[in-house]
C-alpha cells in the first residue's frame, strides 16, 4: 500500500457517522455550515497563503499581516458577512493581527465598561474600523498586579480634562497587541487622581495617532517591543510600548459605567462592583478556553494523521512495518490529547453559556454570580492553556524528526500558542485566584449559605471526605457517577486540607503565601472536576448520528481516567481511591485506547480543518506525506543554488588551507 492510501484505509474503519460528529464539534449545524464555507473561502484565496510565512523577515511578515487584515476586511464588506462569519474568517486567516485586539478587547472594553452614551459615541466608529483600538493595561513594571499600575490620570477641574502621564520608566505601557504600529486609539488603564486622592485603576479612551497621517499625537511616544519567540508565530503582532507626557483628554473619555467623575471633580461609585473594571479580562479568558480546544485539536489532527501514515519496525515476511499509531506508548501519549481536545471544546461551550448568563444578570444588577464567573474563567483559562501548550510539544515529539521541520506546522503552532499561558493573566496567578475562591467557599460551609454552581459539590463535603470509592473491577470505572465522585472527593479533600493548614496561621495572608503551591494544586483539581463534569453533562444531551454518542463516551472516559492516572498521587494520598483502584483505572484506560483506535482518524476529520488551516505537510488530508516533504525541501531558499552563497569567502579558504600550509 502507498503512503497516500493509508488514511483512506483508516477512514473506512470509522465506527460512527463523521458528518454528524462535525456538527457536534462545531456546536450546531448553523455554526458548522459557516465554518465549512468560510474556511474554504480563506483556503482558496491566494492573499491568505501562509506556507512561506516563517521565511519572512519581521518587516515583511508585518506588512504581509497588514495586507491580509486589509484584504479580510475588504472581503467582509464585499460579501456582507455577518459578525459571526467575519469572526470565523479572521480565525481561519490564522495570523495574529491588530484586529484580534480591536475586535477581541478594545470593543468589548467599551461595551462592558462604557456608559450607554459612550458606547453610542465610540462603537459605531470602531465597528466600521474608522478608528482602530487596543487594550493598554500592562506596564514595563507591572502586569499581574493590576493595582500596582503607575500610569496616572489626574483630573484638571479648570479644563474638565484628565491628564494622562507616565511618571516613571516602569510605568511605560508594554505588551499591548496592535499598539506598536497600528492602533489609533487605546483603552488605557491608569490611576485616577482627583485633588491628590488616588481612586485606583480605571479605563480611559485615549487617541494615540493622527487619523490623517498616523503620526503619534503630541506627548505620545509609541513603538514596537521587538522580536518575540520563534519565527513567524506571534511576530506578526505589533506588541507595543507607549509613554505619555501629560496628554490631555476630555473628562467624558473615562469609561464611566462602574464609577464616574462629575464636572466638579466629584468621584461617584455606582452600585456596580468595582471588579467590573476587570470585566474585559473575564470575557477574553472565556474565549481563550475555546481557542485552546482549537489549537489542541489542530496539533492532535496533525499528529494523529501522521502516526497512521508513519511506519517503523515490525515487518514480517517482507510485509509492511507497524503503523506507529499501533504502538501502545504512542496511543497512551496521543489519545488522551484527542480526548482533551473534545473535553476543552465542551467546557468552552459551557463557559460561553456561563458568561452570557452572568452578563444578563449584571444588566439586571444581579452581581451574585460574578465571583464564580471570575474563578471559572481564570481557572479554566489556566488549566486548558497549560495543557494545550504541553500537548502541542508532545505532538511534535509524537511526529519524530519530521515534527521538528517547520513544514510540520508544529513549531510555529507551539511558538504562537505558548504566550496564552501568560497573557490574560499568568496561569499560576490565575490559579491562586481560584484557590482564594475555594478557601472562601470552604470557610462559609456550615454558615447556612449553601455553595452553588461549580462549588455545589462542597455542600456534600462531609460525605465526600469520608466516602469510599466503590470500584472493584476495571469496568466499574466506566460509570459516570463513580468517576464524578472520585473527582469530587479528590477536589473537596484537597481544598479542605488546605483550609485546615491555613487555619493554623495567625496571619491568613502569610498562610496563603506559605501554602500557595498546595493551593494551586487544589485549584487544578477543582478545575479538572469542572471539565470532567461538563463532558459528562454533555453526554446527557440527545446526540444524534450513528455511533457518535458512543465515541464521545469513550473519549470522556479516556479523558477522566487519563487525568486520574496522571494525578494518581492526589487521588491516593487523599484516600479518594485505593492503589488497587488506581491500577484498575489504568487497566480500563488501556482497553479504551483499543476501543477508540479504529475511529481516531475519523475523530480528527470531524474537526473539519482544511489543509490551509492546518498548515502542515504531516497532517494533510490525503496523507501523501513523503512526496510533499521531499518536494517542499527543494523550495527552501538554501536550495536556490547548488553552491551556497558564501562558498568563496568562507568554505573554500578552509578547504584550501592545507595547500597554503603545505607551501609554507
Ligand atoms: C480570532 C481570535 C480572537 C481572539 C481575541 C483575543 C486575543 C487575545 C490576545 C491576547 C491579548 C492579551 C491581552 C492581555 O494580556 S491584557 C492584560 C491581562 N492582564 C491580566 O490578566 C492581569 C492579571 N491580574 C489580574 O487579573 C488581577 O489583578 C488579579 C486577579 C491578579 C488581582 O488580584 P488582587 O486580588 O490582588 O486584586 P484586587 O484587589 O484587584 O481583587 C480583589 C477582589 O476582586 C476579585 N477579582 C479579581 N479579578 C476579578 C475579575 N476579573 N472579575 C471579578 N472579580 C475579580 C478577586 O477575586 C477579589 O475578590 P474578593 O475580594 O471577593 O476575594
Ligand atoms: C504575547 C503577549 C501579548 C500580550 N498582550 C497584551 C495586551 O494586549 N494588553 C495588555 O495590557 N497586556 C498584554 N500582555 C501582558 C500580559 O497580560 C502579562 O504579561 C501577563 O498578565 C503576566 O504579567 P507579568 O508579565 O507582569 O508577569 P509577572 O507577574 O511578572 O510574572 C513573572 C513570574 O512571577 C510569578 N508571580 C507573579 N505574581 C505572583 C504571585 N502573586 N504569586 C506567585 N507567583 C507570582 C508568575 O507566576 C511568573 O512565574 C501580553 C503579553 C504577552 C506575552
Amino acid at each position: 500500500m502507498e503512503a497516500v492510501d493509508y488514511l483512506a484505509e483508516e477512514r473506512r474503519k470509522a465506527e460512527f457517522d463523521v458528518e454528524e460528529m462535525k456538527i457536534v464539534w462545531a456546536g450546531s449545524r448553523h455554526a458548522y455550515e459557516i465554518s465549512d464555507r468560510v474556511s474554504r473561502l480563506v483556503a482558496s484565496d491566494p492573499v491568505f497563503r501562509k506556507d512561506n510565512r516563517t521565511m519572512l523577515s519581521r518587516k515583511d511578515l508585518f506588512k504581509d499581516t497588514l495586507r491580509k487584515a486589509a484584504h479580510a476586511w475588504k472581503r467582509i464588506i464585499e460579501l456582507r458577512l455577518s459578525e459571526e462569519e467575519a469572526k470565523t474568517l479572521r480565525f481561519y486567516v490564522d495570523q495574529p493581527a491588530y484586529t484580534d485586539l480591536h475586535w477581541g478587547m478594545f470593543i468589548p472594553a467599551i461595551k462592558g465598561q462604557g456608559t450607554e452614551e459612550q458606547q453610542q459615541k465610540w462603537l459605531p466608529m470602531a465597528y466600521k474600523m474608522q478608528i482602530i483600538g487596543c487594550y493598554a493595561q500592562t506596564e514595563l513594571g507591572h502586569g499581574s498586579n493590576v493595582q500596582g499600575l503607575e500610569t496616572t490620570a489626574k483630573f484638571d477641574p479648570q479644563t474638565d480634562e484628565f491628564v494622562i502621564h507616565s511618571p516613571t520608566l516602569t510605568s511605560s505601557k508594554w505588551w499591548p497587541g496592535g499598539l506598536g504600529k497600528v492602533s489609533t486609539h487605546a483603552v488605557v488603564y491608569a490611576r485616577l487622581i482627583i485633588d491628590g486622592q488616588d481612586h485606583g485603576v480605571h479605563g480611559f479612551i485615549v487617541q494615540l495617532r493622527s487619523l490623517d497621517d498616523h503620526s503619534p499625537l503630541p506627548g505620545i511616544t509609541v513603538g514596537d517591543v521587538g522580536m518575540k519567540f520563534g519565527s513567524g508565530a506571534y511576530n506578526s503582532m505589533d506588541n507595543g510600548v507607549l509613554r505619555f507626557d501629560h496628554v490631555r483628554i476630555p473628562r467624558n473619555q473615562m469609561l464611566m459605567r462602574v464609577s464616574q467623575v462629575t464636572r466638579e471633580g466629584k468621584y461617584m461609585q455606582s452600585d456596580v462592583p468595582r471588579q467590573l473594571v476587570y470585566g474585559t479580562m473575564v470575557y477574553v479568558r472565556q474565549t481563550i478556553v475555546s481557542d485552546a480546544s482549537r489549537a489542541l485539536s489542530r496539533a492532535v489532527c496533525i499528529a494523529t494523521r501522521y502516526s497512521a501514515v508513519r511506519r517503523q519496525f515490525g515487518s514480517q515476511n517482507g510485509g509492511p512495518e507497524t503503523q506507529v499509531i499501533n504502538y501502545k506508548t504512542q496511543q497512551s501519549r496521543l489519545f488522551p490529547l484527542l480526548a482533551s481536545a473534545y473535553a476543552f471544546k465542551f467546557v468552552g461551550e459551557w463557559l460561553k453559556w456561563l458568561y452570557a448568563d452572568v452578563t444578563q444578570r449584571l444588566e439586571a444588577n444581579d452581581f451574585s454570580t460574578l465571583p464564580e464567573a471570575h474563578a471559572c474563567t481564570a481557572g479554566l483559562k489556566s488549566v486548558t492553556t497549560s495543557a494545550t501548550a504541553d500537548a502541542i510539544e508532545e505532538c511534535r515529539k509524537l511526529c519524530g524528526g519530521h515534527g521538528y521541520l517547520s513544514s510540520s506546522g508544529l513549531p510555529e503552532l507551539f511558538a504562537v500558542y505558548i504566550p496564552a499561558c501568560t497573557y490574560e493573566g499568568d496561569n499560576i496567578v490565575l490559579l491562586l485566584q481560584v484557590a482564594r475562591f475555594l478557601m472562601k467557599t470552604v470557610s462559609q460551609l456550615g454558615s447556612g449559605k449553601n455553595p452553588v454552581g461549580t462549588t455545589a459539590y462542597m455542600g456534600r463535603v462531609e460525605h465526600l471526605t469520608q466516602c469510599n470509592c466503590e470500584v472493584q473491577r476495571a469496568e466499574d470505572w466506566l460509570k459516570p457517577s463513580v468517576i464524578l465522585e472520585a473527582f469530587e472527593a479528590r477536589a473537596a479533600r484537597m481544598s479542605v486540607a488546605c483550609a485546615k493548614s491555613l487555619s493554623k496561621f495567625s496571619n491568613p495572608e502569610e498562610g496563603f503565601a506559605e501554602l500557595s503551591a498546595d493551593l494551586v494544586e487544589a485549584a487544578v483539581a477543582h478545575c479538572q472536576l469542572i471539565i470532567v463534569s461538563k463532558f459528562i453533562e454533555k453526554l446527557q444531551q440527545d446526540i444524534p448520528g450513528k455511533g457518535v454518542k458512543r465515541q464521545l463516551e469513550t473519549l470522556c472516559n479516556i479523558y477522566a481516567l487519563y487525568l486520574l492516572h496522571k494525578h494518581l498521587g492526589d487521588f491516593i494520598s487523599t484516600g479518594s481511591i485505593s492503589p488497587k483502584q488506581g491500577a484498575l483505572a489504568n487497566e480500563q484506560l488501556r482497553l479504551l485506547y483499543s476501543q477508540v483506535r479504529p475511529s481516531v482518524i475519523a475523530l480528527v476529520d470531524a474537526f473539519n480543518y482544511t489543509d490551509h488551516y492546518l498548515g502542515s505537510i504531516l497532517g494533510c488530508y490525503d496523507g501523501n506525506v513523503y512526496q510533499k516533504l521531499y518536494d517542499e525541501a527543494w523550495k527552501d531558499p538554501l536550495n536556490e543554488t547548488v553552491v551556497p552563497d558564501g562558498y568563496h569567502e568562507y568554505i573554500r579558504p578552509i578547504l584550501k588551507q592545507h595547500i597554503r600550509n603545505a607551501r609554507l
